[in-house]
């Protein structure tokens, strides 16, 4: 099987099984607060929740609140990194491909720290998204920011299937804590 269609697989099987319930969210939003030290970022990538995911809008606001800036992304044309444009409670949101929304502030300076969705992950790190590759693109332009994936631990699974351009992510948190990454063995 090529990597494109065991990758498609899991998507449509984790998509099948994933589960979503407010008190995970905010089990997550707690081991977020408590393992990822946002400084000395300023500009932070959020994202705005697709239905079914983790929804970390109370955090986005809480960073907000904190002087941090905060940049949610607008789904470019596939092939493209994501741009950012930096989002405050209340302003207005502009309905982008695949149902994404973005703030419709103008684009700006990339973040420096990233919150990564997932749709799964495993313990090496590898990540599988919707499959545009927007993350993967996005991380691959910002050498230099810090990246955290985040999912509910229903979303690990035993090994994310994984190519050249995919990226692995130094730390990955669910609601219960950071998950201990192992070296590719
Ligand atoms: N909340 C959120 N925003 C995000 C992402 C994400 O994973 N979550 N992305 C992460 O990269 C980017 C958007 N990536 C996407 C790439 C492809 C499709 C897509 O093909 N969707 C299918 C339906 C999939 C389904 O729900 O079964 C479609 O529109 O036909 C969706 C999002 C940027 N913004
Ligand atoms: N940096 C890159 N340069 C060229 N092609 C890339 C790059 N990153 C990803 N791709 C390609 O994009 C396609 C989708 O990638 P993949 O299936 O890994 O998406 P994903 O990580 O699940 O999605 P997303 O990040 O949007 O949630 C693949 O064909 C992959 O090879």
């Amino acid at each position: 099987m090529t990597l494109e269609i065991r990758k498609r697989e899991l998507r449509l099987r984790v998509l099948a099984s994933r589960v979503s319930f407010p008190l995970a969210d905010a089990a997550l939003i707690q081991a977020l607060r408590d393992h990822v030290d946002p400084a000395p970022a300023t500009r932070i990538g959020g994202v705005w929740p697709l239905p079914g995911e983790p929804d970390l809008r109370p955090l986005w606001h809480e960073l907000h609140e904190q002087g941090h800036v905060i940049l949610l992304p607008e789904t470019m044309k596939r092939g493209e990194p994501l741009r950012f444009r930096p989002w405050s409670p209340g302003c207005a949101m502009q309905s982008g491909r695949h149902r994404t929304e973005h703030p419709a502030a103008p684009p700006s300076d990339p973040p420096d720290l990233v919150f990564v969705p997932m749709l799964a992950f495993d313990r090496q790190g590898w990540r599988l998204g919707y499959g545009g590759g927007y993350y993967d693109r996005t991380l691959a332009a910002l050498p230099g920011a810090r990246a955290v994936g985040y999912a509910l631990s229903s979303q690990q699974v035993e090994a994310v299937p994984h190519g050249p351009y995919d990226i692995r992510l130094p730390m990955i948190v669910t609601e219960q804590g950071p998950v201990r990454l192992q070296p590719e063995g």
